[in-house]
This record gives structure tokens, sequence and C-alpha cells, in this order.
């Protein structure tokens, strides 16, 4: 199958300049990969970004790309209260965006793996949702949650983030009820080839799982970074508790198929 050709960085680019001007953002794991791309554009658009993570050298690699808009704070997730985000008195636009796990076979999963794949991907996420939230409401603000896609159709090798995952979507879904002055999604991108995924996953395996999705594609940083800007401008509007699935259509076929 011949895939279609990508969009240029350029051709992803369709929201006009100035789009999230005086808007403000917090972005975590801004220090790499999609957190990174994400602060970029939103940054060009106009908003200013606060970035979280723990590795204090990579948020400064993105504020030296980013410029006098950007501001960050180290610190971890999972471990430290989200007072940072409390303490905000306004917020517009909240991408829970820092996550991850290890591949691994269920039966090698012990009690600690499961819990911390679950902390970081839903109990923390959670918690910063909860503390952001008088700020967000403040604002009529967004969230953008990162998700995997089709978490609900299970995927082997990530039992423990594919459950996390869908109870994050559970938890967009029941949020967008309870608190309709804010509007929450999940943002599901397909594979993304950062130096993080690169690290779960030997480049081979990767173009496989890339060349069986049904479009033979994976999905890149300009786009996903499009998606969560646009998420947070007024196109949005009408939209709360959707999972948005940005995934070359590997959502439509079964992970176990994806993975050969
Ligand atoms: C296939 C189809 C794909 C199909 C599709 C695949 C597409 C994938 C798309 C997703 C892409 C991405 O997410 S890209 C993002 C990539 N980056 C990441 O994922 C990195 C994120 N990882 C982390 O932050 C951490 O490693 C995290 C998982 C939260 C664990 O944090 P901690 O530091 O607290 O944990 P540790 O102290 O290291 O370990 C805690 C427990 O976890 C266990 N543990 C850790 N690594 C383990 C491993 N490889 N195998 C077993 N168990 C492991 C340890 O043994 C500990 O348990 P005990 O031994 O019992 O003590
Ligand atoms: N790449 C892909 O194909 C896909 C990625 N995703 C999801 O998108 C998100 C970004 O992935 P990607 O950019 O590829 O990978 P990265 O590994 O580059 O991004 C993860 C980011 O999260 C930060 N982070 C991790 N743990 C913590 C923590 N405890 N506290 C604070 N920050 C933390 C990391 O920074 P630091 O280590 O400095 O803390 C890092 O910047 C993740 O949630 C991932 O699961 C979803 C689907 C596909």
């Amino acid at each position: 199958m011949t895939a279609a050709p990508r969009p240029s960085p350029e051709e992803c680019k369709v929201l006009p300049a100035g789009a999230l001007r005086d808007r403000f953002a917090v972005v975590t794991g801004a220090g790499s990969g999609i957190g990174r791309a994400v602060t970029l554009r939103l940054v060009e658009l106009g908003a200013s970004v606060m970035g979280v993570g723990r590795r204090a050298e990579r948020l400064a690699e993105t504020a030296a790309l980013a410029g006098h808009r950007f501001t960050y704070r180290a610190l971890d997730i999972r471990h430290e209260p989200p007072d940072f985000l409390a303490e905000l008195a306004e917020l517009d636009l909240l991408v829970n965006n820092a996550g991850g796990q290890f591949i691994a076979p269920a039966a090698e999963i012990s009690r600690r793996g499961f819990d911390a794949v679950l902390d970081l991907n839903l109990t923390a996420q959670a918690a910063l949702l909860q503390a952001a939230r008088p700020g967000l409401a403040a604002r009529g603000g967004r969230v953008v949650n990162l998700s995997l896609s089709a978490p609900d159709r299970g995927i082997p090798g990530l039992v423990h983030s594919a459950a996390a995952r869908a109870g994050i979507a559970a938890l967009t879904r029941s949020l967008a009820r309870q608190w309709p002055a804010i509007k929450l999604f999940c943002l599901a991108p397909g594979t993304v080839l950062t130096a993080g995924v690169g690290e779960e996953l030997p480049p081979e395996e990767l173009a496989g799982i890339v060349e069986r999705t049904p479009l033979g594609r994976d999905t890149s940083l300009d786009e996903v970074a499009e998606w969560v800007a646009a998420l947070g401008c007024g196109i949005a509007d009408a939209v709360s508790g959707a999972l948005i699935e940005v995934d070359g259509g590997s959502g439509l076929v079964a992970a176990a198929a994806l993975a050969g």
C-alpha cells in the first residue's frame, strides 16, 4: 500500500497568527517530544506557557527555543502536590502530556510497576485536573489529555497503560458532565516518532506498527501541536468529553494486529 504523503510542517499550520494571543497554558512534559512541540506552537500563536517536567535541563532547552513567553517548573507530577496549579487564579489551557509506560507482558508487571503507570497516566493527572479546576473555570478554560487510541480495545504489552488511558477517557467524559464551565478532551495521536517512543520500541518494530495502520503512516509532531492548539481555540467550543484519535486509523485495528 502506498501511504498518502504527509502534510509539510507549514501545511499543518492552519490556525491564524495570534489565535491564542493573551491565553495562558500549562503544558506538562514540555521538555521533550510532543510537549515541546505543543509548547512552541502555542507560543508561536501568541500564548504564554508554563512548562512542567522533572528534568530542568530539558525544560531550559525548550525555554531557549520558546523565548520570553515561556516559564517552567521542574517537578515530578507523581510525587509533588500540584500547588503550582492551585495557585493560578486564571488558566486557559492545561495540556496533560507528561506520561508514558514500559512495554512488558502482563504476567511480568509487578504491583509496583502497575501502580507506577496508573499513577503517572491517571491518578497524578486527576490531581492536576482538580488543582487546575478553579483557574480553568474562571476563564472557561480547556484541558487536553494526551492518550492512546482505542484504549478500550486492549493493547497487549501495555495492559497497565491501556487501563490508565481508558480511565482518563472516562474521567474526561465524567468531568465534562460535572464541570460545564470547562471543556475537556482526550487526544490520541497514534504513533509519533519521538525519542521517547524510540526508547520503548526498536525502529524496525515501530516501522512495522506504522506500516500496519490503515493509512500506513505515523502522526507528525506538527499535526499533534496544531490539534492541541485548535482544541484551545474557539473552533472547539462545541466539543467536550471527546476522545479525538489523530492516529492514521490505528484505533480501527486491533492492537495485536498492529504489533504484528
Ligand atoms: C507491543 C504493542 C505496542 C503497540 C503500540 C505501541 C505504541 C506506544 C505509544 C506510546 C508512546 C509513548 O508513551 S512515548 C513516551 C515514552 N516514554 C516513557 O514511556 C517513559 C515513561 N516511563 C516512566 O516515566 C517510568 O519508567 C515509569 C513507567 C512511570 C516508572 O516510574 P518509576 O521510576 O517510579 O519506576 P521504577 O522505580 O523504575 O519501577 C517501578 C516498578 O516498575 C517496574 N518496571 C519498570 N520497568 C519495567 C519493565 N520494562 N518491565 C517490567 N517491570 C518494569 C519496576 O520493576 C518496578 O517494580 P518492582 O520491580 O516490583 O519494584
Ligand atoms: N510518541 C507516541 O507515539 C505517543 C505518545 N503518547 C503520549 O504522549 C505523551 C508524550 O509522549 P512523547 O513526547 O512521545 O514522549 P516523552 O517521553 O518525550 O514525553 C514524556 C514527557 O513527560 C515528562 N514526564 C514523565 N514523567 C513525569 C513526571 N513524573 N513528572 C513530570 N513530568 C514527567 C518527561 O519529562 P521528564 O522525564 O523530564 O520528567 C517528558 O518530557 C505521553 O503521555 C505519551 O504516552 C501517546 C500516544 C503515542
